[in-house]
């Protein structure tokens, strides 16, 4: 028997950063995925891999501890969170794949957090729905990272383009949103976690500058929900770039996420912004008409992503 999972990435169109102080955001799950697949073992050893990723992991689940055979420890820790939680002490082999670039923005943690415990709950047959499996997933984030809002888990989870509100009520939109957005990723990553941390740490050395920062980020994702609802894609653009000057305020901006934002500009972008938590990582660009013009200027120095979004959210299975 197997027990099998995917949960989607997403793309944060608004409010990243300032969510994490319960400040409304808006986010859509895209076309990459990540898998995971657990399976008995047929010797007394449970062991955790990934081909792309290049990992693996032999667990010692009496002391909850591990050896790390190959690859980095990085998303590790989020399935072995999530492992924790569920599994008992029987020995298995779980093998995790994944098309979402690692810590860059679009929520591999999140993704891979969701494929997990899915697949574990269904490996031990245990009954889960969406909320209850967005709620846990959550726990995980926030257990490996300190500090976690739920909006990640909760888009990868359910799928599609939600707003999450100031009181974390969570609202699917009811739009058929098609805007043409271009992904740009640079090859140095960052790290959630220490994101989150540094804001934090700028907030409290400078609450007076920086809590009314975050409280218009909060009014421009809500100015954004209804631009979005309208369609009205100039205003999309313009509130995008003035988000992305609230990111900067923040601190979360670097020289090659800049390059791509102003690249995505010239090349007739009507708004782009850092997607996710920065520090290296995503930039989503807004072009009706110009896609063609913005890929090509970014992938002149960085690379790009195609996506779309999707309505389709976590989905699992046992296969006999
Ligand atoms: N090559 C890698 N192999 C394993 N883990 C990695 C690798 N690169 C980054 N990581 C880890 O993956 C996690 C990515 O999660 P996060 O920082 O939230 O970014 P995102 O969710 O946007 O991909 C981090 O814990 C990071 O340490
Ligand atoms: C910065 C933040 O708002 C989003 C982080 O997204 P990602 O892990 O960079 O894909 C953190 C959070 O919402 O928990
Ligand atoms: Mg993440």
């Amino acid at each position: 028997m197997k027990a099998i999972a995917s949960a989607p990435a997403k793309m944060i169109l608004f409010g990243e950063h300032s969510v994490v102080y319960g400040e409304p955001a808006i986010a859509g799950a895209v076309n990459k995925r990540a898998y995971v697949e657990i399976k008995k073992s047929y010797n007394d050893k449970s062991i955790l891999k990934s081909y792309d990723l290049n990992f693996e992991v032999e667990l010692d689940t009496r002391n909850k501890s591990y050896i790390l055979k190959k690859g980095k420890p990085g998303i590790i820790r989020y399935i072995l969170e999530a492992f924790y939680r569920v599994h008992d002490h029987s020995p298995i082999v779980m093998t995790l794949s994944s098309e979402i670039p690692i810590g860059s923005g679009l929520g591999s943690s999140a993704a891979v957090t969701v494929a997990t415990l899915a697949a574990l709950y269904r490996y031990h047959n245990i009954r889960f729905n969406k909320k209850s499996l967005a709620h846990d997933a959550h726990m995980v984030e926030q257990a490996v990272q300190g500090v976690a809002s739920p909006l990640d888990t909760l888009v990868s989870t359910y799928g599609g383009l939600v707003y999450l509100s100031r009181n974390k009520t969570f609202e699917p939109f009811r739009v058929n949103f098609n805007a043409p957005f271009v992904v740009g990723y640079t090859n140095k990553h960052g790290n959630t976690g220490k994101m989150v941390k540094d804001v934090r740490s700028l907030k409290n050395r400078n609450s007076k500058v920086i809590n009314p920062v975050i409280t218009a980020m909060g009014n421009l994702t809500n100015y954004a929900k209804q631009a979005i609802l309208k369609q009205d894609y100039s205003k999309i653009g313009e509130l995008m770039n003035i988000n992305h000057g609230f990111l900067d305020v923040l601190g979360v901006n670097t020289v090659e996420l800049s390059r791509m934002v102003y690249a995505a500009r010239e090349c007739g972008a009507i708004g782009s912004k850092i997607t996710g938590a920065g520090g290296g990582g995503s930039i989503i660009a807004l072009c009706p008409g110009k896609s063609k013009e913005v890929a090509r200027g970014i992938a002149k120095e960085d690379n790009v992503l195609q996506v779309n979004f999707t309505k389709r959210g976590v989905s699992s299975r046992v296969r006999m």
